[in-house]
């Protein structure tokens, strides 16, 4: 029997709920969580705070490999600290996403941030949201789903979140931002977005957050005795 703390990942693109679901499945299980794309959205906001070049890869190595970030759980939410300033807020804009998608494309920057992302790999299990989380940084997880949904779901979801938190986003903008996003990540050289060969693949276009759990929960069940 393994003695490694079992592996659930939730891989996709942008805007298809992975946080959401990621959240409500650490919360069900008691495990902990993982938000990879929180990652390389520091490194991004620290590579333009110190006026790094984010298509410098030389620049961005050493960068990633000494990133002093902390993730503080408050409550529901978790707080992150960028060189002891809080940027949790700045952290989710579409411009710092873009841009840590740059970032993500580099081989080595990737390289020097997967021992970071497997070390929160403990006691009594792990939910792992991002991009190639069931292909390369967890290939041996017991569960794997990929989360999809149409672009134009995703954009309208992000575009309801950010109307909630008072911001008017053009509609167009977005859907192209998250179009031009999924391209970057589907064709990278490395990494790629894409579902592992032993993944499920949801598709949520049309499922409420409900729904998406009780799916994801039902195969998690099939996988793994103690969900
Ligand atoms: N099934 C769903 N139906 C409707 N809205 C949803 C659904 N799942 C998530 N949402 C909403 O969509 C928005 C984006 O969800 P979330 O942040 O979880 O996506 P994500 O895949 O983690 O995106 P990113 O990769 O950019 O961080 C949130 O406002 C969330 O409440
Ligand atoms: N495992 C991952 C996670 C994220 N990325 C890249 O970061 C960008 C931001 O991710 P969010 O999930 O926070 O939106 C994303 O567009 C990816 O380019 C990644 O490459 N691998």
């Amino acid at each position: 029997m393994s003695t490694q703390a079992p592996i659930i990942t939730v891989d996709g693109p942008s805007g298809a709920g992975k946080g959401t679901l990621c959240m409500l499945l650490a919360a069900e299980m008691g495990w902990n969580l993982l938000d990879s794309g929180a990652i390389y959205r520091v490194l991004a906001l620290a590579a333009i705070h110190h006026g790094v070049d984010t298509e410098s890869e030389d620049a961005l190595v050493p960068l990633a490999a000494h990133l002093d970030v902390q993730f503080k759980a408050e409550g529901d939410l978790v707080k992150v600290i960028l060189e002891g300033e809080d940027v949790s807020g700045t952290l989710r804009t579409e411009e710092v996403g873009n841009a840590a998608s740059k970032v993500a494309a580099l081989p080595r920057v990737r390289e020097a941030l997967l021992r970071r992302q497997r070390a929160f790999s403990e006691s009594p299990g792990l939910v792992a949201d991002g991009r190639d989380m069931g292909t390369v940084v967890f290939p041996q997880a017991e569960a794997k789903i990929f989360l999809d949904a149409s672009a134009e779901e995703r954009a309208r979801r992000r575009h309801n979140q950010l109307q909630q938190k008072g911001l008017d986003v053009n509609f167009d903008r977005l859907l192209s931002e998250i179009q031009e996003r999924d391209d970057r990540d589907r064709n990278r050289a490395v990494a790629p977005l894409r579902p592992a060969d032993d993944a499920i693949v949801l598709d949520s276009t049309s499922l409420n957050i409900e729904q998406v759990l009780e799916q994801a929960l039902a195969y998690i069940r099939s996988r793994i005795s103690v969900a």
